[in-house]
């Protein structure tokens, strides 16, 4: 019988070998108000920040009922990802893990080696390089490795999935998140708007150690280089739609640490005072180093910095994030097919936009490196540390 049904009902099966599951890593948060100080003590033990700052955060959650939202971002990513798979005609179970809340990472390492996974590819929700949104993953991926007593001859491999800042599948629903934006702000100051990049601030020390050592980001790190060339091709997409190139900066939030030791500014607040003393009356504040609306989105944006705008009289808007945007969700598949065909061999179309190109698979040596506190990690070059983590070398 001659089938007349549209060829996207019924995929072919696409090829992921080796890969017999998918594994979806993020940061976690608290779930409720109990959940908060013992969450902050996961994320910040060993790294020195002041007692004032973490109570400061606290009060963030608190804010929101001591829930953070990333949870529920990563579970209803995790539905989306897995009929998304299913629709491709890819059979593959999908598992998640945290960092630094439950579902940790090593319960879902124990869950996968009862399953029988033998090679699991990682995708994180982080997009870019340095210690903090690439390394310190891998380093907690070890961590679960070792957990269920892998690493060496382990029958378990992971693989992560590579940087996917200049994917298309990222990239495109950041640019329409702006021009919704641009469109909702009162129409006689629309071309005159600011367009604000916001991310995550880090020292400036983790910058100039993030990336290939290799390699020199304009005599910075990869964290700013990367940032910078997805502004400019949201700039330039921008302005395609629009014919107006936006006066635009890379601007931070969420600074912590120490106050002696530098990190990366301006701060997106310090920023809308200097906008609004040159003139500007508008801005679109966008959360490009997120792929969610974390905390970091809907309190220091939605919240405090959109405080900040009112008193100054500023117009602002927030533009969404890539959260589970229909190609964001496809470029999650597309990252996995692409590195099941490098791993088999073959020869495979690697989509990037802007001025990088595609990242690498595998980590180069060195990469983000953490000289204060160096700790072995999987998917990257460094050799192996001779003696078990944590054991004095010789
Ligand atoms: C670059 C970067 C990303 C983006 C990449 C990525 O997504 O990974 C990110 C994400 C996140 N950070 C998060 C939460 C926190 N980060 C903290 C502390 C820190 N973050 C840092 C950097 C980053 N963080 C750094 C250099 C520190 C200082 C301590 C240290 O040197 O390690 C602290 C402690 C309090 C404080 O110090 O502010 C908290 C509670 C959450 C969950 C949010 C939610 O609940 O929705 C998410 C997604
Ligand atoms: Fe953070």
């Amino acid at each position: 019988m001659q089938s007349t049904e549209p060829v996207d009902t019924a995929p072919a099966p696409v090829d992921v070998r080796p890969y017999d599951a998918l594994l979806l890593v993020s940061f976690g948060g608290p779930e409720k108000p109990e959940d908060v100080v013992p969450f902050l003590e996961n994320v910040t033990r060993g790294r020195g920040i002041p007692r004032e700052r973490l109570e400061q955060v606290g009060e963030h959650y608190f804010l929101f009922g001591g829930k953070s939202p990333i949870n529920d971002q990563c579970r209803a990513l995790l539905a989306e990802l897995r009929s998304d798979l299913v629709g491709a005609g890819i059979d593959l179970p999908v598992y998640w893990g945290n960092r630094n809340w439950d579902p940790y990472l090593n319960d879902t390492f124990e869950q996968m080696a009862q399953d029988g996974v033998t090679r699991v590819a990682a995708f994180a929700t982080s997009a870019y390089s340095s210690w903090s949104s690439c390394r310190q993953y891998r380093e907690n991926l070890w961590d679960a490795l070792e957990g269920i007593g892998g690493l060496e001859g382990s029958p378990l491999v992971v693989d992560k999935l590579r940087h996917y800042f200049n994917h298309p599948g990222f990239v495109e629903p950041v640019v329409d998140g702006v021009l919704a934006q641009l469109a909702d702000l009162p129409e006689d100051e629309r071309a005159g708007a600011h367009l604000a990049f916001v991310t995550h601030s880090i020292p400036t020390a983790m910058n100039e150690q993030s990336g290939n050592p290799e390699v020199d980001y304009d005599g910075g790190g990869a964290y700013v280089a990367q940032h910078r060339s997805v502004m400019a091709e949201v700039v330039a997409r921008v302005a395609a739609e629009t014919g107006v190139e936006h006066d635009h900066a890379l601007v931070y939030c969420s600074r912590s640490g120490a106050p002696h030791i530098p990190w990366l500014e301006p701060d997106v607040n310090d920023h809308l005072e200097a906008l609004k003393e040159q003139g500007t009356t508008a801005v679109v504040m966008i959360p490009v180093g997120f792929v969610s609306d974390h905390m970091e989105v809907i309190y220091d944006l939605d919240t405090e910095a959109m405080a900040t705008a009112n008193e100054l009289g500023l117009h602002a808007r927030r533009s969404a994030t890539a959260g589970t945007d229909g190609r964001f969700v496809a470029m999650v598949r597309d990252l996995l097919t692409e590195r099941a065909a490098v791993e088999r061999g073959e020869d495979v179309a690697r989509a990037s936009v802007g001025s990088f190109g595609p990242s690498w698979d595998v980590c180069p040596k060195g990469c983000c490196a953490n000289p204060r506190n160096p700790r072995p990690a999987l998917c990257g070059s460094d050799p192996a540390p001779a003696a078990p983590a944590g054991e004095p070398q010789a």
